[in-house]
């Protein structure tokens, strides 16, 4: 029924909160809808990370900057306007697209993106509307879109080409150009933030097994890194003299190259809601470290996202450390790195992921079923 997709103009608004995962999310969706033909403008506060993120930019992708006011002056709103995690649109935007509709004779086509969650509310309030009750778009509706990983939500971001671009990676090439000599040891990469688990794992990785290379990230990563490495006891004890533990340092990576660098690594230390996307797209065992939350919002979310996982216990537990989060049973108080124990699970997400419909798909057709 909906096999003609249209060709519509989206708006995509973007506040940059912290971080890169605002833009990184939106700049992927914008991407993405272009891909297939879709024509979008990204409005962005701050578009200064797209400069490394997306050097090249995107055919079919404007990026605009957000100002508050917004000068309307030569702007006509498009057919689609995307809020991206609460945002809050200017009313002198909304009043223009109010009126752009109504001139038109076209149905409201705002839709309000939410945040990743695998948690169960995600299933009731995916596609809900949410009449507009006050200001310039009252009478409005918009609609909430929430990205998950089951049936029922809206899906997770992944490009058309994903499969070919992954059978095209050409691994050793493209450590090379890191400036990795590799030779066959197991490589990690570790993009996170202050992770409660991070000196365990260095002792681990020092000690006990094969010989590791840890792929570190620019910015929180390298500086959380760099804060383990100086601490004076673990210096005094010359925890890594066999070497079994050696270090990577990267610059920031396009987009692209990130996702490259999640394919090269044999296990991948995600952060946030993009990356935490790309490492399951990689298949490649994956240990999040969720942004963290002042109410502790973010524990259900973790556990949600493990079972959803079928994360087997050891994989639980290693999470639980690295997050910081007390365990709710009594285990060992620094819990084993194993991912060959991990793999399994990583390979039959990807599977089941697969086979879900992505992000995209689901919300050009929501468009054109309810609007
Ligand atoms: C390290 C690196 C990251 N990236 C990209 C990948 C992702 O698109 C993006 C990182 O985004 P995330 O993985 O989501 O992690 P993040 O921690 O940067 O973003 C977070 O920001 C908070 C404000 C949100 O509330 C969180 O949910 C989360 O999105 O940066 C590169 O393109 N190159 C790089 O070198």
């Amino acid at each position: 029924m909906y096999s003609e997709t249209p060709l519509l103009r989206w708006d995509i608004f973007c506040r940059v909160i912290d971080n890169f995962g605002d833009i990184g999310v939106c700049w992927r969706l914008a991407c993405q809808l272009a891909q297939r033909g879709q024509s979008v403008r990204l409005w962005v506060d701050d578009p200064s990370a797209l400069g490394w993120m997306a050097p090249e930019g995107a055919s079919g992708v404007e990026v605009k900057r957000w100002t508050s006011p917004l000068d309307m002056t030569n702007i006509t709103p498009g057919d689609v306007m995307v809020e991206a995690f609460g945002c809050e649109i200017n009313p002198e935007f909304i009043a223009a697209y109010a009126y752009h509709i109504s001139v038109k004779g076209q149905k409201c086509r705002w839709i309000n993106l939410e945040y990743l969650s695998a948690e169960k509310f995600v299933l009731r309030s995916h596609g809900l509307p949410s009449p507009v009750m006050s200001g310039p778009g009252k009478g409005l509706i918009k609609h909430f879109f929430y990205p998950g990983f089951t049936a029922g939500t809206g899906g997770l971001l992944r490009e058309t080409n994903l499969l070919e671009r992954q059978a095209n990676f050409d691994r050793t090439a493209w450590l090379e150009q890191q400036g990795l000599n590799w030779q066959g040891e197991r490589l990690v990469s570790l993009f996170c933030y202050e992770p409660a688990g991070l000196g365990d794992l260095l002792e681990a990785l020092a000690q006990d097994s094969p010989p590791t290379c840890l792929l570190v990230t620019p910015g929180r990563a390298k500086t959380a890194l760099d804060a383990k490495l100086s601490d004076e006891k673990r210096l005094k004890c010359l925890w890594n003299k066999r070497n079994k533990l050696s270090f990577l340092y990267l610059p920031t990576l396009s987009q692209n190259d990130f996702d490259h660098l999640l394919w090269a690594c044999d296990v991948n230390l995600v952060r946030g809601e993009d990356s935490l996307v790309r490492a399951l797209w990689a298949g490649k065992p994956l240990v999040w470290h969720i942004y963290p939350q002042d109410d502790d919002a973010h524990v259900a979310k973790l556990s949600a996202f493990l079972d959803w996982l079928q994360a087997p216990a050891s994989l639980c537990n290693f999470h639980m450390h690295w997050n910081g989060i007390p365990p709710a049973e009594a285990v060992h108080s620094r819990p084993d790195f194993l991912p060959q124990e991990w793999q399994m699970c990583a390979a039959q997400a990807l599977k089941r992921l697969l086979a879900q419909d992505d992000l995209v798909t689901q919300l050009i057709r929501f468009i054109a079923k309810n609007h």
